[in-house]
């Protein structure tokens, strides 16, 4: 593709010139000839330091900000054009989307602290159920009618977002879901995907390592709303949450469509919820009548996930009443309050990727009406992650729990027991097992008759990062290998 069309009305001071480029990347290490290399500014290194290296795999165009045409000045080759953006990340991102071009035809994303991984994935099956070929792509991976393929990051960089959104629309899928982490938008990982409505679920503490404030955290989450939703685009958000006032601002400013779910929601007004057993039954009041409906989860939060996807499936265009009896089949996502197993006492064993405090407290809370005993926790918090949470963390687990075991979660570069003690500041009667699968042996071994444990922190994993290691380790297997021997026992 032509240099000049890919980079057309980005606001660069010179006009590109016509050149072919067969890719582009911001990683030199990934670089071929006749790409174009971003430079760009790292949160680790600037990027502008490896344009040597781009240029010996055949780098034949630089895009980069002002600080690193600066640094670039007089060592650069007459052949390769530095093309200078305002905002280098912003101009790759729209680069790659033109350069793949197709992208599914009707595309939402959702922000929010906890709950993006379940919403993409209800809303994914909801558009399943309507008969649309759909696809979710976030924390868990690209999942399709087809399986799931493990991606790495929540929101990919955007060349392999491009890339993959173009793979998605080549096999059909017409209809998709994405996740936009904070570190996604400020980043403007999804500047240029097309979407046609954002959702927003809650703000708590979270990525304090990288946001400097609330606010920072804040705002980042605002720029779908702000900057990625076109004219036209719908806002989803539930009134009673905490800063929803400040997306409705956004909304309202914009004259986007708003779109109100929840207790205090205008179009999808939750006014009765009561539980049968694992499922809860739900009485929406919606503007085309009122619905019950029997959603096959637990946990008031999943109620809260599942009404922010019914209003995104709906501003995408589906039927209200086709969509909250989609409700019904709703499957959770893999690792999300997940029941993994029974003691042959009765004890149950679930799995939750709560690794914050607000989400540790969701969840605990949302087992204690199953739990007639004692109710079990196992948690630790990762390595090179925001320290500030691991107290609040252990406080949540001490204060909903009956018996906390602290344990590893991934340490990465960090000295595990560190992790543990500041975990255990926040929970000073927790017993400590620092090997995980160690710990969830002796918590299974401990339920009695009417208890319930919760194996929180890594949900979907299938790994454990020790280092720069990653060594197989997956809590469903652990649990169920507990399981078998206290069954053989
Ligand atoms: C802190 C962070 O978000 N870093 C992301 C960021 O990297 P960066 O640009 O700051 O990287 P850097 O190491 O400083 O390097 C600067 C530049 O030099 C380039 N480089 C570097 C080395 C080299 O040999 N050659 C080279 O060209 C890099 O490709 C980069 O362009 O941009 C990269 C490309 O988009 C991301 O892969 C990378 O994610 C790292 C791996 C990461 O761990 N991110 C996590 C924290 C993250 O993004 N998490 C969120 C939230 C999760 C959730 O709550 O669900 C997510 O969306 O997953
Ligand atoms: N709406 C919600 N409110 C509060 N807690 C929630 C909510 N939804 C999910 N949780 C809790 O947060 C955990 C993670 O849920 P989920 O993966 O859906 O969120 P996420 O926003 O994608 O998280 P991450 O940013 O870690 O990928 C769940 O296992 C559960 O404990
Ligand atoms: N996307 C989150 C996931 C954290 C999961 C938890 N198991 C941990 O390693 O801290 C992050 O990278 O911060
Ligand atoms: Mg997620």
């Amino acid at each position: 593709m032509h240099l000049d069309s890919l980079a057309a009305d980005l606001g660069l001071p010179h006009p590109p010139p016509t050149l072919s480029v067969s890719g582009l990347t911001a990683d030199s290490r990934q670089v071929r000839p006749g790409f174009l290399f971003a430079a760009l500014q790292g949160t680790a290194v600037d990027g502008w330091r490896f344009v040597p290296r781009a240029l010996e795999q055949g780098a034949v165009a630089v895009l980069t900000d002002a600080q690193g045409a600066a640094a670039l000045a007089g060592t650069m080759p007459d052949s390769v054009p530095v093309l200078v953006a305002q905002d280098a990340r912003r101009a790759l991102a729209l680069m790659a989307a033109r350069f793949y071009g197709r992208q599914p035809n009707t595309m939402v994303a959702v922000t929010g602290t906890s709950g993006k991984t379940s919403v993409a994935h209800f809303v994914r099956q909801i558009f399943e159920h309507a008969g649309h070929a759909s696809a979710s792509l976030g924390t868990i991976g690209t999942v399709t009618s087809r399986g799931r393929a493990y991606g790495g990051l929540t929101t990919p960089d955007p060349v392999s977002l491009h890339a993959e959104l173009a793979r998605l629309a080549d096999e059909g899928i017409t209809h998709a879901a994405l996740e936009a982490s904070s570190h996604g938008l400020e980043q403007h990982r999804l500047d240029g995907v097309r979407l046609v409505a954002g959702a927003f679920t809650n703000l708590g503490r979270d990525h304090m390592d990288y946001h400097a404030t609330e606010e920072d955290y804040l705002q980042a989450k605002l720029r779908l709303f702000r900057d990625l939703l076109p004219a036209g685009g719908s806002v989803v958000v539930d009134p009673g949450e905490r800063c929803a006032d400040r997306v409705l601002a956004v909304a309202r400013e914009r004259g986007l469509h708003i779109f109100t779910v929840g207790e205090r929601g205008a179009d999808l007004r939750l006014t009765g919820l009561r539980h049968s057993g694992f499922s809860q039954e739900l009485t929406v009041e919606t503007p085309r009548g009122d619905y019950k409906i029997s959603l096959p989860l637990a946990g008031r939060f999943q109620v809260s996930n599942a009404l922010i996807a019914a209003g995104l499936a709906i501003t995408a265009g589906e039927a209200t009443g086709a969509v909250l009896r989609a409700l019904e089949d709703l499957e959770g996502a893999p690792g999300r309050l997940e029941l993994v197993g029974r003691k042959a006492n009765g004890a149950l064993v679930f799995v939750d990727y709560a690794h914050k405090p607000d989400a540790l407290e969701n969840a605990l809370a949302a087992l204690r009406p199953f739990t007639c005993g004692r109710l079990f926790v196992v948690i630790g918090a990762g390595g090179d992650r925001d320290p500030g949470k691991r107290p609040l963390m252990g406080a949540a687990a001490a204060r909903h729990a009956d018996v906390v075991i602290v344990t590893d979660d991934n340490p990465r570069s960090e000295d595990p027991a560190a992790i543990r003690k500041a975990v255990l500041a926040g929970a000073p009667d927790a017993l400590e097992i620092g090997d995980r699968g160690a710990a969830i042996a002796e918590a299974v071994a401990r339920l009695e008759a009417g208890d319930v444990l919760c194996v929180a922190g890594k949900g979907h994993e299938t790994g454990q990062i020790v280092g720069d290691t990653v060594l197989p380790f997956s809590d469903h297997d652990a649990v169920r290998a507990a399981l078998d021997t206290g069954d053989k026992a």
